[in-house]
């Protein structure tokens, strides 16, 4: 049995497999620019974020309706479940979908019918993070927070992904006001390619509860010493940072010293489809690439739920750190 866990940082766009991403673009007639599905792995050898994010957008293009987002998220969330993902707060990109001519209405419909019957189909419980692309104008975020308007009830929080160096967090800080006057929970990705810089603006402009990623913080002891003290939780995404050459290889991936240095560190897939590995691949590779304890295991799993935005559910959280503790190590998938 795999160690009880929450995914906190899983981009649902991120979850198309190759072989699906030919299944959709048959059912809707559109055509990819890669023969098979070996020649589009073949693709998925990435130099950096941007690389990575040409590949990830142009693949949206068989992303056409409610179902398909549906059969989109059914597939991840069956994919987590059974690598011990218990709860699963997931990030979706609407002005990618929107651009499209893809309505907002389409991708929340459609990832609300598998995220609606989750608990039961899969054991996960879920939230759903809207993120503003930080490539976009600073109006084009505020124009998608007012088109969600009608979709409030089933949006957790926002967040901010794509390319992040040169889009600081600041020039987000008017749709973020918003969003918290809404009661919308507050993440954004920072210090993934960008500097400590980002991190510090994010926390204190644009007052996120959990930075995405968050890698760059070593570079800044000051920063790494406020994010201790502040507990504030870093959603860390050890094979992401591999194949987006974040860390040389997972080797020198910085998770024991950041766990040494006491920071709220959780362990996360980012894109499984893409980076290679899901939520518990990327448990099983920091065990056995960085000799993680038994001990620190537990600990991220912990961490994970405590990071997570659970506050309207206490004694859901309760129960699944209860699962956490009671967890016995054998030599299943971590
Ligand atoms: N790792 C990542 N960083 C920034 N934006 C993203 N969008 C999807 N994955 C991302
Ligand atoms: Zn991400």
């Amino acid at each position: 049995m795999p160690l009880p866990k929450a995914e906190l940082h899983l981009h649902v766009e991120g979850t198309l497999e190759p072989e699906l991403a030919f299944e959709l673009a048959a059912r809707n007639g559109v055509t990819l620019p890669y023969a098979d599905t070996e020649e589009l792995r073949e693709a998925y050898r990435f130099k950096d974020l941007q690389s990575f994010l040409n590949l990830y957008y142009e693949l949206m293009a068989v992303l056409r309706t409610e179902q398909d987002f549906a059969d989109l998220a059914g597939a991840y969330l069956a994919r987590a479940a059974a690598q011990g993902v218990r709860h699963a707060e997931i990030f979706f990109d609407p002005q990618a979908h929107i651009a499209r001519g893809v309505s907002l209405g389409t991708v929340v419909e459609g990832l609300w019918r598998a995220l609606g019957s989750s608990e039961r189909d899969h054991g996960i419980s879920t939230r759903l993070i809207m993120c503003f692309l930080r490539d976009e104008s600073a109006d084009s975020a505020l124009e998608t927070l007012q088109a969600a308007t009608p979709y409030l009830d089933r949006i957790t929080g926002v967040g901010l992904d794509s390319a992040e160096v040169g889009h600081p967090p600041a020039k987000f800080r008017e749709v973020y006001a918003a969003a918290a006057a809404l009661g919308l929970r507050r993440v954004a990705h920072a210090g993934e390619e960008g500097p400590p810089a980002y991190i510090t603006e994010a926390l204190d402009v644009l007052g996120v509860e959990r930075v995405d990623h968050g890698l760059r913080c070593l570079e800044d002891p000051a920063l790494v010493e406020r994010l201790v003290r502040e507990r504030v939780p870093l959603t860390l995404c050890p094979l992401s940072n591999v194949r987006l050459r974040a860390v040389e290889t997972l080797a020198d991936h910085p998770l024991p010293a950041m766990l040494d240095a006491g920071l709220l560190c959780t362990v996360n897939s980012d894109d499984p489809a893409y980076f290679g590995g899901y939520a518990g691949d990327n448990f099983r590779a920091v065990r056995e690439t960085l000799g993680l304890s038994e001990d620190r295991l537990r600990e991220l799993a912990r961490n994970s739920f405590v990071a997570s935005f659970l506050e309207d559910d206490e004694e859901r959280r309760a129960r699944y750190l209860a699962e956490v503790d009671a967890y016995e190590f054998g030599d299943a998938v971590s």
